[in-house]
């Protein structure tokens, strides 16, 4: 067995990981760094890469046969899925080298490709060799939650971690699961000329505003993908080709593909946290709120730490835990300014409170600026007129913003660095938006805000009646 010791210890090569590494290593600490599969680990190999440049393919589809309305004429496109296929994997390879171990070897980084294992509480074993490190991190990310749903195990199925390197198109893909990543699939699929179902036993797009999130299923209906709520399913069974899936009410709908997006799980089964006194909950590794475990010397961050689940937010997880381990400093993790996007068109993107959080918080003293993407005349030009900004205000200043439409995932850029900083509708009023940009609408949500107290105030109205009386 070979003995290393080293400051930090990095289990798990995925979006948090390599930024702890990184961010470590270049302030001056020594980094060791285990990745058991793919660096990268699930954003780069299967998770937000490929299901991006997948939609991208789908976006070309589609736009091949609606070009009409822009005096383009529509035509059939000739779809090559293996060949859809194939640009995922060059655009994977393509950011690859940045998550490779040639790029934190040269950084100075350790790195171990061997899975990691705890054998005490602050030793880990990875392959044949023993890590005793003075902090540890653990950013093991998640897996693909599979129900145990009756029938399942003798029945073909995608995943994310499969669907990928999937190359015969699916002729009817069947979704269980309708969150993000069921919906995205679905639309990049059917957009790509497949059949799509999507079985979603409660709610789609269920975490989102209920509003918006029915801007952008009734899109995904109008194209086609047929989406089936309140529909757990209790039995899936048949053969690659053919498949069923029946859901409790005894509907039973039929398939020739089946993607499982049901949900997640934490990468925690290798890890044999016991043996370094590290408790979990139901979603993940209890931390607190500077990402530290139950052992003081070990954090976990992004997926596996059961919170929300996005690359940027392994990456702020980052941040956070490097100023702790390496400083020595305080640190408190924020949620209340963490924004995400699902990447549907139209697109729904959100940070902060919802409505319904808000209201719930503040009752009376919450106002809701509202502003439709059919006033803005870029999403006009563009004929992308379907969509929503609503901004929650609460004296003056934004506490949230959910946004369906056009570039949403875009636009919610603005409102996260005003809720970060606690900036005011003000700032984002005085802001000059160059026109015609989609960008303009959030200067009109501010507007909307502004308008009542401007253009109906009597106050304001005698003010100006009485300086114009004055005025040479
Ligand atoms: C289909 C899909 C689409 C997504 N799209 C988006 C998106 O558009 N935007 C977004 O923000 N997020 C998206 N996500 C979520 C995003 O991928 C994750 O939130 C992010 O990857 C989490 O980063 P992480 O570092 O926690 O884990 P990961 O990136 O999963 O990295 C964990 C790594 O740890 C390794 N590992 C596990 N156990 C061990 C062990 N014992 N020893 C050593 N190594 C180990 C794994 O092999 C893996 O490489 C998507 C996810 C999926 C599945
Ligand atoms: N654009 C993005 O940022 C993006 C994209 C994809 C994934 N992600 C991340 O990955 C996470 C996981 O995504 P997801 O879509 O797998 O999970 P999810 O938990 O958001 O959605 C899973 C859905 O499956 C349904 N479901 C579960 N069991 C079922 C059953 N037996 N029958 C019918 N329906 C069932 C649930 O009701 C739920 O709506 C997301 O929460 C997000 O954090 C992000």
């Amino acid at each position: 067995m070979k003995h290393i010791k080293t400051d930090l210890l990095v289990i798990g090569a995925g979006s948090g990981g390599l930024s702890v590494a990184a961010g470590a290593v270049q302030m001056g600490a020594d980094v060791t760094l285990l990745e058991g599969h793919k660096m990268g680990g699930d954003c780069l190999n299967f998770g937000c890469v490929p299901s991006k440049a997948l939609i991208a393919s789908g976006k070309a589809a589609w736009g091949q046969a609606h070009a009409s309305k822009y005096g383009v004429a529509d035509v059939v496109p000739q779809v090559d899925y293996a060949a859809a296929k194939d640009h995922v994997a060059d655009v994977i390879a393509e950011i690859e080298p940045n998550d490779s171990v040639e790029r934190f070897e040269s950084l100075g980084v350790r790195v171990i490709q061997e899975y990691g294992e705890f054998v005490s509480d602050r030793e880990v074993k990875a392959g044949d060799t023993l890590i005793k490190a003075r902090r540890v991190v653990i950013s093991t990310g998640s897996s693909p939650f599979v129900p145990p749903i009756p029938g399942l195990d003798s029945v073909p199925y995608q995943t994310n971690e499969t669907l990928f390197e999937l190359r015969e198109q699916p002729k009817h893909l069947l979704v269980i699961g309708g969150g993000p990543i069921g919906m995205e699939m679905a639309q990049a699929h059917r957009r790509l000329g497949s059949e799509v179902t999507v079985i979603e036993g409660m709610k789609a797009l269920g975490k989102d505003d209920p509003e918006l999130a029915a801007i952008v299923l009734e899109n995904l209906r109008e194209e086609g993908i047929q989406i089936e709520e309140g529909a757990l399913v209790s039995e899936v069974r048949g053969k690659e080709g053919a498949i069923e899936v029946e859901v409790q009410d005894g509907r039973v709908f039929k398939g020739t593909h089946l993607l499982m997006a049901a949900g997640r799980k934490p990468n925690i089964d290798k890890l044999n946290l016991e043996a370094a006194g590290i408790e979990t909950t139901r979603t993940g590794i209890k931390v607190d709120a500077g990402m530290r475990t139950t052992n003081r010397r070990v954090y976990a961050i992004g997926d596996v730490a059961g919170g929300l689940q996005f690359t940027h937010v392994a990456g702020y997880h980052a941040g956070l835990i490097i100023r702790s381990a390496l400083f020595g400093l305080p640190a408190k993790e924020r949620t209340d300014h963490i924004p995400w996007a699902t990447y549907t068109e139209p697109e729904m993107a959100h940070v902060g409170m919802t409505e319904a959080q808000a209201r719930d918080a503040h009752g009376d003293a919450l106002e809701v600026a509202r502003f439709h993407y059919t006033h803005n005349d870029r999403a006009i030009a563009e004929r992308k007129t379907k969509g929503l900004i609503k901004v929650m205000v609460v004296k003056g200043r934004p506490i949230g913003a959910s946004i369906a439409g056009y570039q949403a995932g875009e636009l919610i850029n603005l409102w996260a660095l005003v809720i970060a900083n606690k900036l005011k509708m003000s700032a984002v009023a005085n802001m000059v938006a160059p026109y015609p940009t989609v960008g303009e609408l959030n200067k009109r949500a501010a507007g909307a805000y502004f308008s009542p107290r401007l253009f109906e105030n009597p106050k304001v109205k005698s003010v100006v009646r009485f300086v114009q009386r004055w005025l040479p």
